[in-house]
């Protein structure tokens, strides 16, 4: 799968590592920064992420920061960004299951380091249910955007 990802100062640690397990899971990865620890603006990044993934030209988003909130906050503001901010398992696989979620959003001050793998790849793993349901549903929060 070809995964953007992006991250604030608060979570450049997870995004290194996060980025080394995306790729030994074969995963084609591309860094949308912060690249260094100085403090930053997480819409910026998570902008970048959600667009990457809004235009089709990437599959899924991973955005992260100090608790998640900011970067899912603003990857949402994107059109056609379904972020899930995740800080356990199951909401990481009904969000797939349900939402259709393109974008992941974690916090690295609210979770542990292997945790936040466990998330990342029981998302990355989890197809769309596609039940008419949850179609509809998602075809319901998309009409809010044009409104
Ligand atoms: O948006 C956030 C809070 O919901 C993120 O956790 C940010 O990373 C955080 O606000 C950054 O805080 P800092 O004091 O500037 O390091």
């Amino acid at each position: 799968m070809k995964v953007a990802i992006g991250c604030d100062h608060g979570a450049f640690e997870y995004k290194q590592i996060l980025m080394k397990e995306l790729k030994s899971w074969g995963h084609e990865v591309k860094d949308f920064g912060t690249f260094t620890q100085e403090s930053c603006d997480y819409s910026d990044f998570a902008a970048a992420v959600g667009k990457a993934v809004a235009s089709g030209e990437y599959d899924r988003g991973i955005v992260m920061c100090g608790t998640g909130i900011g970067v899912s906050i603003s990857a949402n503001k994107i059109k056609g960004v379904r972020c899930a901010l995740c800080s356990e398992t199951t909401s990481a696989r009904l969000t797939r299951e349900h939402n259709d979620a393109n974008v992941l959003a974690m916090g690295q001050r609210i979770i542990g380091e292997e945790l936040m793998k466990d998330i990342a790849k029981i998302w990355l793993d989890t197809p769309f249910s596609n039940g008419e349901r949850h179609v509809r549903r998602i075809a319901k929060v998309a009409a809010l955007e044009k409104e």
